[in-house]
Order: C-alpha cells, then structure tokens, then sequence
C-alpha cells in the first residue's frame, strides 16, 4: 500500500471507533517524536483540530528540542495543548518507591515509572472530560515489546497500530508534501522527522541502540517473516545474519503477552 492509502485508512478507522465508541474528542500525549505527531495529525483530519487535544508531559530526560517539536506540531495544527510537567509525580514515586525496590527506584522500574505517570494524566483527562486517549503506538515497537506497560500501551485505538516504524515516517513526509502542495500549514515539523527516535525515558536513550538493530532492518526482517510468510533461510538470504533474523522472531514470541493488552487497531491488510 502507498502512503496515502496507509494513512487515509487509518484516518476512517479512527474516526469510525471514536463514532462507535461515542466519543467526540480526543486526547493526545505529544512527545515532539514521529510517532505521536503523526497520530496528532492523523486525529485532527478524523476530528477536527477544537476536538484534538495535545498534552505535553516533559519529564527528567526531556530535551528542549522535544518540547518546542511537541509545540510546533500543536501551532501547526492550530490545536489546543497545554503542559503538564511529571517532574512532581515522578519525584513523589522516586521516594515512596525507593525503599521497596531495594533502595533506589533505577533502571526499568524507573523508566516505566515515568511512562506510567504520563498514562496516569492522560487518563485523568480523559476520565475528566470523556476525551478519547488516543494511542501511538505502531506495529514494530508492539512487535518487539519497546513500550511500557500500562504506561504508552494505554488508549482506547492505536490507529497505527498496523503500521510499521518506517512507513510512520514515509506516512508523515506524504502527509507534510500534501499539505505543501495544497499551500497549507505543513504539520510534522522537520526536525521531529529527521531527530533519531528515543524515548526519553533515559540520559541520551535512543531506540535504535535500545532495539539493537536499525528499524530499516528490522522493519524488513518483521515484513518478510510476519506479512509475507517468508522462511528464516529466505530472511538471510535477504541478507541478514541468521542470529540477528533468530533473535528478532525471539523477541516478538517473548512479547506476545504484551500485545494482548494492548488496544485495537484497524484491521486492514496494509502489507498484502
Ligand atoms: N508472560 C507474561 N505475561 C504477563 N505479564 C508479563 C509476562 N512477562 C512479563 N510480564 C510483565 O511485564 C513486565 C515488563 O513489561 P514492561 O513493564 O513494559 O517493561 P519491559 O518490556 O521490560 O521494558 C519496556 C521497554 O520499552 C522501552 N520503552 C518504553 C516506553 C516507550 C518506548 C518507545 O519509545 O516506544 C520504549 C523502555 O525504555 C524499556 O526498555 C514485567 O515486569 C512483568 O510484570
Ligand atoms: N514528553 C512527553 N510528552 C507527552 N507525551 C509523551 C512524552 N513522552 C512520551 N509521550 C507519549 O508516549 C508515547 C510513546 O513515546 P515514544 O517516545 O515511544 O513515542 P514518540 O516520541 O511519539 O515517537 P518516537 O518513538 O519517534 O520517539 C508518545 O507517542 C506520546 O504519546
């Protein structure tokens, strides 16, 4: 599928759930990354932008950058967004939280920690106002396990779920050239598509060296495997290791709990 079609398709899903669903409004973590930008505006061509609301919920390891991308896109959008910060809820749980995980809340526990705090005012928001959470996830980090928890796996619809890392991006370049050829605000600020993703839940974390492997290469590991039934002897003769093509189908059979609780998504052949 090209990118128009891929996005137009996940458009209707979202607009048809929330429908169905009841809800007229939206409500939306923005990070400044691809992936919640392009859900952003994804909500706002199903919505409208009065009924897509933008939260920006900078943390400890938030870049400046992150915040003025998150921002940009919520100007660009012509979207209400307001900041809450989770320095004080994240603080709180680092001190409460201390004493029962061994003295120190760190490492993974830490890092969830703030993805859950961000799920935690979402959901506030949304329990406040009957705003639809909508979710960003895509099919590569749902593939792998690289979300939290009940922290970013939260929302009622991820309307990307079914699509891939790679194709977020050629999605939201697509979507920017619509808007320049129809002489329209362009949405998805240029650094948000050139930045390496990263979660920041971490100092200089990045998903690619958290993945161990580049999403172009996994992307294509996870396509010719999961969308077209390739063997894992036809993967390598691709071109990649067996390890690295073993290793990757490992990990999506390691995370099948995770994608259980996980939300729907459209159900639609994108890679047939
Ligand atoms: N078989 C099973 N059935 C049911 N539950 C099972 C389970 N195995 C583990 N669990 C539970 O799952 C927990 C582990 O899951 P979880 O807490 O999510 O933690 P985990 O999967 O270990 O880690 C999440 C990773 O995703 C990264 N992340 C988070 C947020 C956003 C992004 C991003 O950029 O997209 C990336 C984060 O930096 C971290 O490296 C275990 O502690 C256990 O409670
Ligand atoms: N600082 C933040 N402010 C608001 N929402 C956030 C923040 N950090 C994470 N989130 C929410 O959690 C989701 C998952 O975070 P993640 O970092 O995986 O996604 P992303 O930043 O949109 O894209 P990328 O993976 O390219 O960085 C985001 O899409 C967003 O909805």
């Amino acid at each position: 599928m090209q990118p128009q079609e891929m996005y137009e398709a996940c458009v209707a899903a979202l607009r048809k759930y929330a429908d169905n669903a009841g809800f007229t409004d939206a409500v939306i973590g923005l990070s400044g990354g691809i992936d919640s930008a392009v859900v952003a505006v994804m909500a706002v061509d199903a919505l409208g932008a009065e009924r897509v609301h933008g939260v920006l919920l900078p943390g400890p390891y938030s870049s400046e950058h992150s915040v003025e991308d998150a921002q940009d896109l919520a100007d660009n959008l012509g979207i209400r967004a307001q900041t809450i910060s989770i320095l004080e809820p994240f603080e709180a749980f680092e001190r409460v939280l201390a004493k029962p995980c061994g003295g120190e809340l760190t490492g993974l526990a830490a890092e969830n920690t703030q993805a859950r705090c961000r799920m935690v005012c979402l959901m506030a928001l949304s329990n406040a106002f009957g705003w639809m959470l909508v979710n960003t996830g895509n099919k590569s980090e749902a593939m792998m396990g690289y979300s939290t928890l009940y922290g970013d796996t939260a929302g009622a619809f991820a309307p990307m779920g079914g699509i891939y890392k790679t194709d977020v991006y050629r999605i939201g370049k697509w979507r920017n050239g619509k808007a320049a050829r129809d002489g329209l605000v362009v949405p998805i600020p240029e650094s948000t598509l050139v930045k390496p993703p990263s979660a920041e839940l971490a100092p200089d974390q990045q998903d690619e060296r958290s993945l161990g492997i580049a999403y172009a290469d996994l992307d294509e590991i996870l396509i010719a495997v999961l969308e077209h039934g390739r063997s894992v002897d036809e993967v390598v003769a691709q071109g990649f290791s067996e390890d690295a093509v073993r290793d990757v189908l490992a990990t999506v059979e390691r995370y099948a709990f995770k994608r259980a609780l996980e939300p729907p998504y459209p159900s639609i052949p994108f890679y047939r």
